[in-house]
Parts: C-alpha cells; sequence; structure tokens
C-alpha cells in the first residue's frame, strides 16, 4: 500500500461514533497522520458537549458537527451562532427544516467570522423508498434529494450531505462548487447494516463528492489503520490525475 496522499486525506472524514470522549480519543489517537477529519455526532456531543471538541481541536482535526438542527428560523440562527465559537468546519441542520429556517441559519452564519460552512441534510442514507413513503412523501429518493438540494442551496447553505446515488444527479442542478458530503460509504467487503443508499468509496468519488464520511466500516474492522489506508487508496486510484 502507498503512502497517503494529502489530496486524499482531505476527502475522507471518520465518524467518530462514540458514546464518551475516553473511546473516541483513543481511537482516533490510532489512526494518527492518517486522518484529517472526523465527525462528531449527536452521541458524542450531548454525552461530552463543547469538552470533545476542544479535545479534538488540540489534535488537530478539523471537525464536522453534526448536529442535524431542524426547529424554527429564530431558534436555529441561535443555534448556529452558539455553534459559531467552537471552531468547528461543517455544521448539518436538516433541507426538510425548509427555505426559510434556511435562510435564518444562512444568515447568521454569513454575520460571524469563523462560523462553521452549513450542510443541508436532504434525505438520510438510511432510507428507501418505503421508509420515505411512510412519512409521507411518495417521490423517490432521489426525487425528493434533488428537490430538497435544490431549494437549500437557493437558501444559502454552503453544500448538502446526500448519498452516492445522487451525487451526479445533483451536480448537473446545483454545479460543481457546493460541498456535497457523503455518508452511507461501504468498501465492497464491508457489511451494510442499518444504511440504504450505499456506494463505494470509488464510485462516490468518480461522481463527484467532495468527502466522505465513513464510520463503522473504520471503527469496527480488526484493524482500523489498514481500513483507513486502504479506503485512502481507493479515494486516491479514483480521483481525476491533475487532483492526485
Ligand atoms: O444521511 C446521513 C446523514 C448522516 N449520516 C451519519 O454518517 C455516519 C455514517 O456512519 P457509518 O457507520 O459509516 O454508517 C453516521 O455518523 C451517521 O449519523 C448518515 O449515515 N447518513
Amino acid at each position: 500500500m502507498s503512502s497517503p496522499q494529502i489530496q486524499s486525506l482531505d476527502r475522507l472524514i471518520l465518524a467518530l461514533d462514540y458514546p464518551t470522549q475516553s473511546t473516541a480519543l483513543p481511537a482516533v489517537e490510532a489512526l494518527n497522520g492518517l486522518i484529517y477529519w472526523v465527525k462528531v455526532g449527536l452521541e458524542l456531543y450531548l454525552a461530552e458537549g463543547r469538552s470533545v471538541v476542544d479535545s479534538l481541536l488540540q489534535r488537530k482535526l478539523n471537525i464536522f458537527l453534526d448536529l442535524k438542527l431542524h426547529d424554527i428560523p429564530n431558534t436555529v440562527a441561535g443555534a448556529v451562532r452558539s455553534v459559531s465559537g467552537l471552531g468547528v468546519g461543517l455544521l448539518t441542520l436538516h433541507a426538510s427544516g425548509g427555505p426559510q429556517m434556511l435562510e435564518a441559519a444562512a444568515n447568521a452564519a454569513a454575520k460571524i467570522p469563523g462560523a462553521p460552512k452549513l450542510l443541508a441534510v436532504t434525505v438520510l442514507t438510511s432510507m428507501d423508498r418505503s421508509q420515505l413513503a411512510a412519512t409521507g412523501v411518495t417521490r423517490t429518493p432521489a426525487e425528493q434529494v434533488a428537490l430538497l438540494g435544490k431549494m437549500a442551496i437557493d437558501a444559502g447553505v454552503d453544500g448538502l450531505v446526500c448519498s452516492g446515488e445522487e451525487i451526479a444527479l445533483l451536480r448537473e442542478t446545483i454545479g460543481d462548487e457546493p460541498l456535497l458530503i457523503v455518508p452511507g460509504i461501504r468498501p465492497a467487503t464491508s457489511e451494510v447494516g442499518d444504511q440504504r443508499r450505499v456506494v463505494t468509496p470509488a464510485s462516490a468519488i468518480r461522481s463527484g463528492a467532495s468527502r466522505l464520511v465513513v464510520g463503522r466500516p473504520i471503527t469496527q474492522a480488526p484493524d482500523p489503520a489498514a481500513a483507513v489506508r486502504s479506503i485512502l487508496d481507493e479515494i486516491d486510484s479514483a480521483l481525476p490525475a491533475l487532483q492526485r
């Protein structure tokens, strides 16, 4: 295996789905030099709050805070202001909160130097057509992602969270600039688990993903460092030659 290239390191986000700092930090330390970005989600943030963010920043990691905000516009704008002092690079909110909520969040972030980039979650990668129908949405996941994605970008967010299946479709409508952050990534040999719309790392990169979010295929692998190296190699080989 070759040594990881900076371009592929910047394309991978490790999902730190752990219950405590004392379990998450050793996992990160074991991958020292192989990971530039980590994602702190609800499980870890609700348990540890700002302290885990500070610990990860001390280790010179870039942080994606995946709080998936979803509330009335005034409340979400306030939450964006509260998060803006933390030093995280990316923050999520649900596109289904609607254009007014997204605009209020984008306006709040625009007024704060160093605020995180805002990513609207379109349709969770754990949802397939029948799960979506159970919520009253009769469109296919791809149609719903296209609708919510365009609406969210028009409302002023910096990017979207989508599955690998919708990247090409979204790039056709929103262009190359917005960030497309893609969870539901499964290397060919990994278990799918609760995810429904999954693609391999290479497929997501070739379709135009900005960054990939990977959790269990790394954290539950028998050798997490080897799993990361293999994903980085796959990313590297899928990147256009000029970006390697
Ligand atoms: O649509 C979404 C939005 C967020 N996620 C998050 O990504 C990781 C994926 O973890 P895996 O273990 O690789 O499945 C997880 O933290 C989710 O909360 C998502 O999966 N889908």
